[in-house]
């Protein structure tokens, strides 16, 4: 297994214009990086680059160091796991995974060894002789996964391996992928538009807007520690709720007002990024719905007056999408609940967990100051 390194990447499929203009990544040996971001991102295109399908413009990818830009993907040693399998229908699980040890004339035995291996890793001993077209998508997917693994590549690419599974199949095949990822130390990519996938397998996630990279971090601080409002609102189902804010001082203390309406003390660790902001600029302070909880007016903690607009039922939580002076805020609340469309609601914000972004650049004021 390799660490993969991109240095300055580029790709023009016209000439004229960039899909991705200049693309800095690295993914250390033996970890998972996901490549994240909206249709049109540029994910496909850094997977097809990192692989060796489609050429760089410019720039160079490295593998442990060497440049293998101008290398194929055979030269690479580059295996590919895809969403739609793409196995042989007509073979057993035995003689797909074999293949790509077949093709290179390798001896009987040896192949047998190998594809043992392979099949003990993903517990497939039992499907040894079935035909595949026989098998659930997951299974199906299982021995795409083992074909790709079998003739020990220096990286895998998954390429949206989820896609064509039921809620089910892919709970497991994401544990079982993650599992072999940790206990192999495979060295992978993984390009998803599905960011619950990226945040339980990956060891890192890219998050891609328009071919830029956004943020490249672990999912725990891609999600707590959003680089920008892209991030911000991509990362998180419902979405973070961002709104409009001013920074001001009073005596020793800071805090953040929303037009007036509701004013918040300004955590200690956040006092001296928001300093440059204090009388200044607006600011865009976000929160995520899970930090915004049903308060009472009059009580302790600052509130916000709201009217319910919308109900959504989640199980052990309800969803509440409501109208504030603020504009619409969302709030995830322990369930059921028995609100109804048009009740008054106060909603409380919870101080300890906003985020605050730079209203013109909407970079996250921590890292303007990092
Ligand atoms: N073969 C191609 N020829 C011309 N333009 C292309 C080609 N492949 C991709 N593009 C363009 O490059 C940009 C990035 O596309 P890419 O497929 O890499 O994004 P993506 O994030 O993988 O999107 P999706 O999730 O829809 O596959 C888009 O503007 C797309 O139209």
């Amino acid at each position: 297994m390799v660490e993969v390194r991109l240095e300055g990447v580029g790709k023009s499929y016209d000439g004229v214009t960039d899909a991705i203009p200049d693309l800095n990544l690295l993914c250390p040996r033996g970890e998972m990086l996901a490549l994240l971001g909206p249709s049109g991102c540029g994910k496909s295109s850094t997977l097809k680059m990192i692989a060796g399908i489609e050429p760089v413009s410019r720039g160079a990818i490295y593998f442990e160091g060497i440049d293998v830009s101008r290398r194929d993907t055979a030269e690479r040693n580059v295996a590919m796991v895809f969403e739609d399998y793409a196995l042989y229908p007509h073979l057993s699980v035995y003689e797909n995974i074999a293949f790509p040890l077949r093709i290179r004339s390798m001896l009987r035995s040896e192949v047998s060894a190998q594809v043992d291996r392979v099949l003990d890793l993903l517990d497939l001993h039992g499907l040894r002789d079935a035909s595949v077209r026989k098998l659930s998508g997951g299974a199906q997917q299982r021995v795409s996964i083992g074909r790709a693994l079998v003739r020990e590549p220096s990286l895998v690419m998954f390429d949206e391996p989820l896609s064509h599974l039921d809620a089910d199949q892919k709970v497991q095949l994401r544990t079982e992928i993650k599992r072999l990822q940790t206990t192999s130390r495979l060295t992978s990519v993984l390009v998803t538009h599905d960011q619950n996938e990226a945040i339980s397998m990956a060891d890192r996630i890219a998050v891609m807007d328009k071919g830029v990279l956004q943020q490249v971090d672990t999912p725990a601080k891609v999600y707590d520690e959003p680089a920008n409002l892209f991030v911000a609102g991509f990362i998180g189902e419902p979405p973070m709720n961002v709104l409009s804010a001013r920074v001001l001082r009073e005596q020793d203390d800071l805090f953040v007002v929303f037009h007036g309406r509701l004013r918040l003390p300004v955590p200690a660790s956040l006092r001296a990024a928001l300093a440059a902001y204090l009388e200044g600029p607006p600011i865009v302070v976000g929160v995520r719905p899970e930090h915004v909880s049903l308060g009472q007016q009059g009580g302790e903690a600052p509130v916000l007056g709201a009217r319910l607009a919308r109900r959504e039922p989640c199980g052990d939580r309800d969803v509440l999408v409501a109208d504030t002076p603020l504009g619409k805020v969302v709030a995830e609340v322990p369930g059921p609940t028995d609100l109804m469309p048009g009740e008054q609601l106060w909603l409380r914000l919870d101080p300890a967990h906003l985020h605050f972004f730079n209203a013109q650049t909407s970079a996250n004021v921590l890292a303007e100051t990092a």
